[in-house]
Order: C-alpha cells, then sequence, then structure tokens
C-alpha cells in the first residue's frame, strides 16, 4: 500500500498559524486517532489534538478532503495549528507514530499530485515556477503554465496530430484497392500550418529568460559614472564610488525588479589599455565577458567605442561629460536628472525580449521536446511514402506526450520534483 505522507506546508515556525498536510490511504484516520472524532468530510471543524497518553497538544482547526477529488487525488487531511515550534514539532512526532505514516520528501505532494493525473508535468512546471516567482511579471507567467494554458495549447496541436495520422490511416486502408495511396487535398496544408504554429512557439522568448532576469551591465572607462549610475539605478549605495580611476575591479551583481520585470544589474571595472594594475587587469578582461552575456549593454564611454549593440548613455549630464551626440540616454547620478528615463528604456527592451505578460512560455525541457515534434513534422511532404508519413506523426505525437509527463522519465521527475520544498 501507498505510504502516508504528512509535512508542514506552511512557512517555518515560528508563524500564527502551522498548516500540516497529510496525505494517503491512511490520512483521515491519522487525523482521527490525534482528533479523536471528525467533522464531515470537505467542512472544518475546532478540536483538541492529543497524543498517545491522552495528552492535549494543542486546540486546533481539522479538515478532510476525499480523493479522488483532491490537490494530490488521495484522501487529504489537515491541521491548522498554532505555528509554535514545539506545537508543530509535537504533532508531527505524533503523526509519525501512527503505522503507515511517515514525513514527505521535498515536492511529494505535488509529485502525487502528477502521479495520480491531477495535473501534467506542464502544470507541475508551472506550479514550481509560482512557488519560485519574485516578481509580478514572473508570477503571471508562471500561473498560466499552472493554470493549464499551456498544457492547453499542446493538446490542440496533439488533437491536430492525431486528426492528421487518421488520414493517413484512410489512405494506407484504401491503398490496396487502386494501389494509389493518395493524402486528401488539405492535408499539405494542414501539416505546414501545424508545423508553422509549433515553430512560432519554439521562436518566441523562453520561460528560463523571466526567471534569471534580464542581464543589464554597465561598461566604460574608468571614472565615466558605471558604479555611480548603478547606484543610482538601484537606489543605493552598494558599489563603491570614488574619482580615484579604477575603483571598480571586479564585477559586481545585484537583482532589480521595474514594473515587475526581474533584471540583474551589472557594474564592471572601467576599460583601459594601459596603467590598470594586476587585479584590475583581471577585472577588465571580466568586463568583456559580462558584454558577451548581457542582454543590454549600457556604454558610458565615447561615442561608438563601446560593444556592438550597446545602448550609448551620456553620463554626468550635470557637468561636461563625453557630450555624445547619439546617446539615447542622458542621465546625471549626482542629481538623478534622466535615471527614471533610463529606467523605462530598460522596460521597454526587456518587454522585447521577455515572454508576453501572461502568456504560458514553454521553458527549456519543454522547448526540446517541441523541437523534436517540430523535426518530425517537417520531414513529411506529399512525395513521402504514406507509412513514413504516418510514423512521423506518430513521433511528433510521442515528444508532445513527453513534454506533458506522459511517457517521462525518472530523471526528468526527480530534477523536477526536487525544486520544491517539502510540504509541498
Ligand atoms: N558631477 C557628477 N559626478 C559624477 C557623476 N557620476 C559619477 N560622478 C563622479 O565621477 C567619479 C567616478 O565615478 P564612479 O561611479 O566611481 O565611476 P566608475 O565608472 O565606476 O569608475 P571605475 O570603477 O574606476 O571604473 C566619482 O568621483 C563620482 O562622484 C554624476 O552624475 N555627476
Ligand atoms: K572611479
Ligand atoms: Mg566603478
Amino acid at each position: 500500500m501507498t505510504d502516508t505522507i504528512f509535512a508542514l506546508s506552511s512557512g517555518s515556525p515560528p508563524a500564527a498559524i502551522g498548516v500540516i498536510r497529510i496525505s494517503g490511504p491512511n490520512a483521515v484516520a491519522a487525523l482521527e486517532q490525534l482528533s479523536g472524532d471528525l467533522p464531515e468530510a470537505r467542512r472544518a471543524g475546532v478540536r483538541n489534538l492529543r497524543d498517545r497518553e491522552g495528552q492535549v497538544l494543542d486546540r486546533a482547526l481539522v479538515i478532510w478532503f476525499d480523493g479522488p477529488r483532491t490537490a494530490t487525488g488521495e484522501d487529504i487531511a489537515e491541521i491548522h495549528c498554532h505555528g509554535g515550534r514545539a506545537v508543530v514539532s509535537a504533532l508531527e512526532t505524533t503523526l509519525s507514530g501512527v503505522s503507515g505514516v511517515r514525513k514527505a520528501d521535498p515536492g511529494e505532494f505535488t509529485r502525487r499530485a502528477f502521479a495520480n493525473g491531477v495535473i501534467d508535468l506542464a502544470e507541475a512546471e508551472g506550479l514550481a515556477d509560482l512557488l519560485t516567482a519574485e516578481t509580478e511579471l514572473q508570477r503571471r507567467a508562471a500561473q498560466a503554465s499552472a493554470g493549464g494554458g499551456l498544457s492547453r495549447k499542446v493538446d490542440g496541436w496533439r488533437d491536430r496530430l492525431l486528426h492528421l495520422s487518421a488520414q493517413v490511416e484512410a489512405a494506407l486502408d484504401f491503398s490496396d484497392e487502386d494501389d494509389v495511396e493518395a493524402l486528401p487535398p488539405g492535408f499539405a496544408e494542414q501539416t505546414s500550418e501545424l508545423a508553422q504554429d509549433i515553430r512560432s512557439a519554439l521562436n518566441a522568448p523562453r520561460a528560463e529568460r523571466l526567471r534569471d532576469g534580464i542581464r543589464v551591465v554597465l561598461g566604460g572607462p574608468p571614472n565615466s559614472g558605471k558604479s555611480s549610475l548603478f547606484n543610482a539605478l538601484l537606489d543605493e549605495g552598494a558599489a563603491i564610488v570614488s574619482a580615484e580611476a579604477g575603483t571598480t575591479r571586479d564585477v559586481i551583481e545585484r537583482p532589480i525588479a521595474f514594473a515587475g520585470i526581474p533584471f540583474i544589474l551589472v557594474d564592471t571595472a572601467g576599460l583601459r589599455e594601459s596603467g590598470a594594475g594586476e587585479i584590475e587587469t583581471i577585472g577588465i578582461g571580466r568586463a568583456r565577458e559580462e558584454f558577451e552575456r548581457a542582454d543590454i549593454v549600457l556604454w558610458l564611454g565615447p561615442e561608438g567605442e563601446g560593444p556592438s549593440g550597446s545602448l550609448e548613455v551620456a553620463a554626468k549630464s550635470d557637468v561636461a561629460g563625453y557630450g555624445k551626440d547619439s546617446a539615447v540616454y542622458s542621465v546625471s547620478s549626482a542629481t538623478g536628472s534622466g535615471v527614471a528615463d533610463l529606467i523605462s528604456g530598460l522596460i521597454d527592451r526587456a518587454q522585447q525580449i521577455l515572454p508576453k505578460p501572461g502568456l504560458a512560455a514553454f521553458n527549456q525541457r519543454q522547448a526540446q521536446t517541441l523541437a523534436e515534434a517540430l523535426d518530425a513534422i517537417e520531414g513529411i511532404s506529399v512525395t513521402s511514402d504514406t507509412l513514413i508519413c504516418g510514423e512521423r506523426l506518430r513521433l511528433a505525437r510521442r515528444a508532445l506526450d513527453r513534454l506533458l509527463g506522459r511517457h517521462s522519465t525518472e530523471d526528468v521527475l526527480d530534477a523536477l520534483f526536487g525544486r520544491f520544498c517539502i510540504g509541498k
């Protein structure tokens, strides 16, 4: 029989309330051992919870849900107790003493939900992202995946593949009669439309872009005002600023959200050909590496001398700076003027790079399986052998099934569910 698992699903104690979740065949019996009797299913009730000696451990709200119409697909019981460390620990000890009941591994509740078909793999991934979401944009994208938006899209493609397969089957059935395996008119078009839809989804930004944030690297010669601008954008004194050329020698990065969009600001050592000491020279090498990794480079140096594609910023606008004609942004970290405009500019750029707000975006793993599906579909042409068409459609469908976790391997599952904390 399946183990019954439990865990503190709320934040770590001490807290006002602690929620202990129990899931599995013995969940309801385990709760009843502590509470003596139970309210009706799906109705909350207040009960004294006792240990095996009959000592009252806490007076708490209890509720239970009969499976399979639950979050895990199993029977679930919940204890909403006082969130003190000792209260929670006494209840956990008592629960551990109930036979067939043990503490849950990280992500085990969600893994059961997946195993019992309550959610598919794409929804589980969305849920993992939702729990780690730190900005509004991350939350909305994760919500869309967790809510099944992405799965519905993939299911739609899968239905279209099934429809195409049916046409191939029909063509094969008739083929002995006149030796012509004619695919119906429209087959080629439907196939290429489907390929086009999947291709455009693949060309859209990946979900990881949202998770990792947009990397904005500040570059320029020593003393061009990079660290000062870095601090002004962060609104804190994270980086050392001084009149001495070569103040910043290492790469400093800080995450920040503008308009709910996650950014990583990166301050670098000023670039110079000579006069730099050993440590600064290493820093300059690192700065150049950062330019390669950057999504956006803000160039504070002389016009046209920055890495290609960088945004020209005229810094120190309160005093004579480089006086760049082509500077898109003119800022003064000393007075703050132009900083808000620069931030809006960063937001605009980020929106072009990131998935559209509220739309579920495919992550790297999902994109990989989508690319396999696309590859199989692209190999189909009207001139191909009908049997080969059928096989390719089947391969494409298998890839989409893997995306949704219908044929997932243990390592994929371990990697995903390991991302969850205990209690989820
Ligand atoms: N007036 C004025 N001075 C500024 C402004 N920004 C920076 N400075 C001054 O310029 C000098 C260099 O500033 P930093 O921010 O350290 O320059 P940096 O580019 O980080 O320099 P390195 O780390 O050495 O490469 C300091 O004395 C700052 O006070 C500004 O907007 N206006
Ligand atoms: K400096
Ligand atoms: Mg600096």
